[in-house]
């Protein structure tokens, strides 16, 4: 059961980016579960990264042939409405967008059903889990940020975690996710509260052994999971 099944997926933001596919078939090689793709467009978030479309298709599917890898998308963007069939096009298996970013969730939630990909909802800190709640029903993952979307290598907000707990309590078996500073010191934080889907990017990529990093972010994920889905 969603919810119940803990992935891990590296964010190649901190990689280097000027070997991007194989920085990717390299965390796959590591055990990864997914890839998680931030991408930002210089409005949403300062910052700019070149994880377009035409990336995500020649560098992961086209060039690399990783077509049966999980490709997230992170959406941070100003518009999300416009990237969803590009990126459906180009291999992307599940589509993050920001509540913050949109006025109409559910008619993009339609659409990226309806582009077969799977459906991510984002919240940045200051958005209360309230805002989120209506559309839980209606998605496939719930994403808490843990940093300011834009940068990697942020510390973790502890202050978070609340906002975990409360959705894995209303919905226990949906996918959340949480995303920014997690690593072999918070991962125990975001485990207890209830994320499944962990989000983790220098702690994987700038590590010697990016595969022991992976498997101990697993171990402590799947033994919280055990223990909640047992108890249920
Ligand atoms: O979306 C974001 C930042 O905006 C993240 O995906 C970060 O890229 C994760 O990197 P670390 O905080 O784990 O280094
Ligand atoms: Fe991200």
């Amino acid at each position: 059961m969603a919810g119940c099944v803990c992935k891990i997926g590296p964010s190649i933001l901190n990689s280097d980016l000027a070997c991007l596919g194989n920085e990717c078939k390299r965390m796959l090689e590591c055990g990864a579960d997914f890839l998680h793709l931030d991408v930002m467009d210089g409005h949403a978030v300062l910052k700019c990264t070149f994880l377009g479309h035409w990336l995500v298709k020649d560098t992961f599917v086209r060039k690399q042939k990783l077509s049966n890898s999980f490709f997230y998308m992170h959406m941070m963007v100003a518009k999300p409405e416009q990237w969803v069939k590009p990126m459906a096009a180009a291999g992307a298996n599940q589509y993050t967008f920001h509540l913050e970013a949109t006025d109409n969730p559910g008619a993009l939630i339609k659409d990226i059903r309806e582009n077969s990909m799977k459906v991510g909802l984002a919240i940045k800190p200051g958005t209360t889990v309230e805002y989120l709640a209506p559309w839980a029903n209606q998605i496939d993952m719930a994403l808490v940020m843990t940093v300011e979307p834009g940068f990697g290598g942020q510390t973790f907000m502890e202050d978070m975690m609340p906002k975990v707990s409360w959705l894995r309590t209303q919905f226990p078996s949906l996918d959340i996710e949480v995303d920014g500073g997690v690593g072999p010191d918070t991962i125990s934080k975001c485990a207890e509260a209830g994320a499944n889907m962990i989000v983790s990017g220098s702690a994987v990529m700038k590590s010697d052994d990016p595969r022991s990093v992976i498997n101990l972010l697993r171990n402590v994920c799947v033994e919280a999971v055990q223990k909640r889905c047992l108890d249920r």
